[in-house]
């Protein structure tokens, strides 16, 4: 059976494409200059095998211009031209490249990589443009051509005049329309800071003529003319394909200022270069302050991510896990799998690969940063140590291991802020778990009733000030196979098994029916009311039992889904106070008295935790009444 081929409707193809491929109409000049560039390397791969060629860099550039009143943009390169055939061929076939061709014939030097594959890009001018006209003269020949289109109904070719080598492409700018204003393709600043944002670090020069102000000639009272002056607008040579020993921490710092990655001087830079399995370079940037959005629903994490030095993604979110977001700066990989617009990202095997190897650069930075400049890593800390909590807690823990060593709490003992590695290594032998203890600041921390044994021990308690601490702590469980524990909790495990005496017993069996008195009277605020084992000086204390404390409680109370958890809270009674006799005396003889106490010890300990007194008449009136 004959095999017949497939008949596309091309009229209607390139309007497709022309309209649906890309999300910005200004990406045309991304395009066009990507082909000029090509053009251009495709002259020094000459040069390497012709030796009648010669390569002088002066000569290759590539020179962008208007005309307000014709409203046309130019795009003039010096590169290696087109023939009539080729122009035929490469400008008159959709999807037919030339470069990925040449690309294909010749083995691709380092820093000389073909940008174009597609076969497309060039009819993206057709997104601006009412016709477009390309003058191009190829090397080695004498004839020049015009090739000539508006983009629907074909094209046409006819000789033309053109002295040097190279191509010019004339774009004929559509007519303004209400949501779009083609003018502003005609806009010096605008031009220029397309170039910048997409093609900076094209390796040739980008030349326009800009306007400047200088003095008049003749002028007496220091009058200045506008004048035009040829620039060079792109900065040509990307600083991550530089050897890191060219490099002085300057001029990373004008890289961070210039890409505005923050107002702020980074912290640390980390300048990769990848070549293997993956390649790519890449600059990361750790900046010293937080951006005033990041904990907002605005900020977005992301890296800049260039193929072959061409800017594809401003903000590219699959290269940095949620944990590392504050990370700013790019890279620049050639393996990418782009697709036709080079938007997106067909496969992202690549990505995901250089994703994966980027986070453990970023985490090995860290880490040595914390070894070898503590304060430095301790402002970092300030900005982002919440952020880093964040990723303990998020996807159930799966992320502990790589962060666990990042975090930083302050500890009773040291004053400062410390590791857990810090800490586990100074745990006396008898000591079970980690102590932490929970609040507002280090301050209320200090006073709290709960850390006096646990403190008297001469056990070291980590305090937790941010609401993130617990909830991430509760998700690791453990360091080094050391439990955490609640100062606040049921069993703070500080008795040996010896210490765990008779006594107790005989004190809850004694006691007991004092305590069931006061849990009658407090009703279901509290699952208990018993001896503590923790107290020193004060009278009373709350303490939690099961998996919800109070600090968790008080931050699930605040969310908009709260479902009511509460924590089951314990009031502990001093043993060794003197308030202890009073409840006691006040047991069977004065129930009256025994009830204000009870409420008033319920509610001091309340109000020692940081949680509200639940009725503030009822607790002025017992105390009146105490007094009384
Ligand atoms: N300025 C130019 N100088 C010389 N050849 C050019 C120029 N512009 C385009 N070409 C030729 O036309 C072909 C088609 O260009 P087009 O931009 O459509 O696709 P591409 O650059 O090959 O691929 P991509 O779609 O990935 O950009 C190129 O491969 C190249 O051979």
């Amino acid at each position: 059976m004959a095999k017949k081929e497939f008949k596309a409707e091309s009229k209607r193809l390139l309007e497709m494409m022309v309209n649906s491929i890309y999300s910005q109409k200004e990406i045309f000049l991304r395009e066009l200059i990507s082909n000029a560039s090509d053009a251009i390397d495709k002259m020094y791969y000459k040069a390497l095998t012709d030796d009648s060629v010669t390569f002088d860099q002066d000569n290759f550039y590539i020179k962008v211009s208007t005309d307000k009143v014709n409203r046309t943009l130019t795009i003039a390169d010096t590169g290696i031209g087109m023939t009539k055939d080729e122009l035929e061929k490469n400008l008159g076939t959709i999807a037919e490249s030339g470069s990925l061709a040449f690309k294909k014939e010749n083995e691709i030097k380092d820093g000389h990589d073909i940008i174009g594959q597609f076969g497309v890009g060039f009819y993206s001018a057709f997104m601006v443009a009412d016709s477009v006209k390309v003058i191009s003269k190829a090397f080695g020949t004498d004839e020049a051509h015009q090739w000539e289109s508006n983009g629907t109904d074909g094209y046409t070719i006819e000789p033309a005049e053109k002295d040097t080598t190279g191509t010019t492409i004339t774009i004929k700018l559509k007519e303004n329309a209400e949501e779009e204003n083609y003018d502003d393709f005609l806009e010096e600043n605008q031009l220029k800071s397309i170039i910048k944002k997409y093609s900076d670090f094209i390796r040739y020069p980008i030349k326009m003529n800009i306007t400047v102000h200088q003095p008049k000639e003749d002028s007496e009272d220091n009058e200045t003319e506008e004048v035009l002056e040829e620039q060079t607008v792109n900065s040509m040579v990307p600083i991550w394909r530089k050897n890191k020993s060219e490099l002085t921490d300057e001029d990373y710092e004008n890289f961070y200022q210039e890409k505005r990655y923050g107002f702020d001087k980074p912290l640390k830079h980390i300048h990769i270069n990848v070549d293997g399995t993956i390649r790519y370079n890449a600059i990361l940037f750790i900046p010293e302050t937080m951006p005033f959005d990041y904990y907002s629903k605005e900020f977005e994490k992301g890296l800049e991510l260039y193929s072959s030095g061409v800017l594809i993604m401003d903000k590219s979110p699959d290269l940095l896990p949620d944990y590392f977001s504050f990370v700013k700066g790019m890279v620049d990989s050639e393996d990418l799998s782009l697709n036709i617009s080079r938007e997106i990202l067909q496969h992202d095997r690549q990505l995901k690969a250089i994703a994966k190897n980027i986070k453990s650069k970023i985490k090995s930075q860290l880490k040595s940063l914390l070894k070898e400049d503590r304060e430095k890593y301790e402002k970092f800390y300030d900005s982002f140590g919440r952020q880093l909590k964040y990723g303990v807690y998020s996807d159930f823990g799966a992320n502990k291991g790589d962060l666990q060593d990042l975090l930083m709490f302050y500890s009773s003992t040291e004053k400062k802020l410390v590791t857990l590695d810090e800490y586990v290594s100074r745990m006396p032998e008898d000591q079970k778990y980690i102590y932490y203890a929970t609040g507002d600041s280090y301050d209320r921390i200090e006073k709290l009733p709960q850390t006096e044994m646990v403190a008297d021990k001469g056990y070291e308690i980590l305090f937790f000030t941010e609401d993130v601490d617990e909830f991430a702590i509760k998700m690791m469980r453990e360091y080094k196979e050391k439990e955490f524990k609640n100062v606040s909790s049921g069993d703070l495990g500080l008795d040996t098994d010896d210490e765990k005496t008779d006594e107790d017993d005989k004190d809850a069996g004694e006691n007991k029916e004092l305590f069931e008195a006061m849990k009658d009277i407090l009703g279901d605020k509290v699952t208990d009311v018993r001896i503590s084992k923790r107290l020193k000086s004060h009278p009373v204390c709350l303490t939690t039992e099961g998996e919800v404390t109070i600090e968790m409680e008080k931050i699930l109370q605040q969310m908009p889904d709260n479902q009511g958890v509460k924590a089951e809270k314990v009031l502990e009674i001093n043993p060794n106070h003197t308030v202890f006799q009073s409840l006691k005396d006040a047991q069977g003889a004065d129930n009256d008295k025994l009830q204000v106490y009870t409420n008033l010890l319920y509610n001091q300990a309340r109000l020692i935790e940081g949680l509200p007194v639940e009725d503030p008449v009822e607790f002025t009136n017992d105390m009146w009444k105490a007094l009384g």
